[in-house]
């Protein structure tokens, strides 16, 4: 493949529009073809971006135009457009959440394994200058060994009218939509997870969804993380990642982010912080690279099926109060003989 990156994307809503900006800013990228069952909306999207319009992803698989296709269509949508783009030898990058049921999931993934095309689930945070600058410093040791993370995305969004607030679509509340970023980060940052216990807060809008939740999670390394999310609170943090260590601490911030050596030393600005459309450009351009035999998915397959299971498990929690294995191949940990 040498040229432009021939990028289909299935699903002209909002995102895809974040997408689009991102992509005309420069990179390896074009977009050539855009489907949505919403005619309107693929024509708008055509004529703002040069891209063909297609009245399904079938259609445009069929045209023979695209080197690899972004799916941007709500979350329940996502399993059967990736098996029949992945099944026409599509290689795929799906907005996160990859499905709304493991079982859906593992059908994708298989999907993919069986016509030996790449599969990714979309991860922005992966491809924020600072995120990765704090996951190399982790790894050079900067902090020592990771003990503790958190992760805060709370902001007021009003869900009210959107599909969001369809469990039938969405898969669930805030705990599915800005969790699913935040258990891909704990594993980029301390690999696979162990258990969880979730919790939802008081309700705060007329929806039928939770629209806060508190999580906490263990990881196979022994590391523990919380998370906290959030529709209807904003708590104005300065960062949205924290990792403490046994040598320092590193904190990754929406405007720059901050390294501290030792327990309570100076803290050291470093970065810019958090820029969604240079992260969404860089996404894209990886993707271009894993397409073309030159890098490898991030995340992975298996790491976007691991996000689904632990979001799952993060439900079963809320329901049952308990705490509930996450990763089915690491049920048997030690914790959960503490957590008994
Ligand atoms: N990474 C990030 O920062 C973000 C990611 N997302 C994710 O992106 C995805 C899309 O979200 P968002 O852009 O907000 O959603 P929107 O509702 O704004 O856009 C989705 C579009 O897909 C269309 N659509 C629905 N079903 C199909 C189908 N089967 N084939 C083709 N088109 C279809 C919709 O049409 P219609 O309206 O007629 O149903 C709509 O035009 C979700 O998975 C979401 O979680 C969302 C926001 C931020
Ligand atoms: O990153 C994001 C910002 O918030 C949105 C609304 O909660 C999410 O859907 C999205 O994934």
């Amino acid at each position: 493949m040498s040229g432009a990156f021939r990028l289909g994307l299935v699903g002209a809503g909002a995102i895809a529009r974040s997408y689009a900006a991102a992509i005309s800013g420069g990179g390896t990228a074009q977009l050539v073809a855009v489907a949505d069952t919403d005619g309107d909306a693929a024509a708008a999207f055509a004529r703002d971006t040069g891209a063909v319009p297609f009245s399904s992803h079938r259609d445009l698989a069929a045209a023979s135009i695209c080197d690899a296709v972004l799916v941007t269509t709500p979350p329940a949508t996502h399993a059967a457009i990736v098996i029949d783009l992945v099944s026409r030898g599509l290689p795929v990058l799906c907005e996160k959440p990859l499905s709304i049921t493991l079982d859906s999931a593992r059908q994708m993934t298989q999907a993919a394994a069986d016509n030996g095309v790449v599969l990714s689930m979309a991860s922005k945070f992966r491809f924020v200058d600072d995120v990765i600058r704090a996951r190399e410093m982790i790894a050079e040791g900067a902090i020592g060994a990771p003990l503790m993370l958190e992760n805060v995305f709370t902001s007021v969004v009003d869900m009210t009218n959107r599909w969001n607030a369809d469990a039938r679509i969405s898969g669930g509340g805030v705990l599915i939509d800005n969790g699913t970023h935040s258990i891909d980060i704990v594993r980029y940052f301390l690999g696979p997870i162990t258990e969880v216990f979730a919790v939802a807060g008081p309700r705060m809008q007329p929806v039928g969804v939770e629209d806060t939740v508190t999580l906490i999670a263990r990881t196979a390394g022994g590391a523990q993380t919380t998370v906290e999310t959030s529709w209807s609170l904003h708590k104005d943090r300065s960062a949205f990642i924290a990792v403490y260590g046994t040598e320092g601490a590193i904190e990754v911030g929406w405007q720059g982010s901050r390294f501290r050596r030792g327990r309570a030393g100076i803290w050291e600005p470093y970065g810019t912080g958090y820029d969604k459309s240079a992260a969404f450009a860089r996404q894209i351009d990886h993707f271009a690279a894993v397409v073309r035999g030159e890098d490898k998915p991030l995340p992975d397959a298996a790491d976007a099926l691991a996000s689904v299971a632990v979001i799952q498990a993060a439900y079963r929690s809320i329901a049952t109060g308990r705490w509930v294995p996450a990763e089915p191949d690491l049920a048997h940990s030690p914790f959960m003989e503490i957590a008994r």
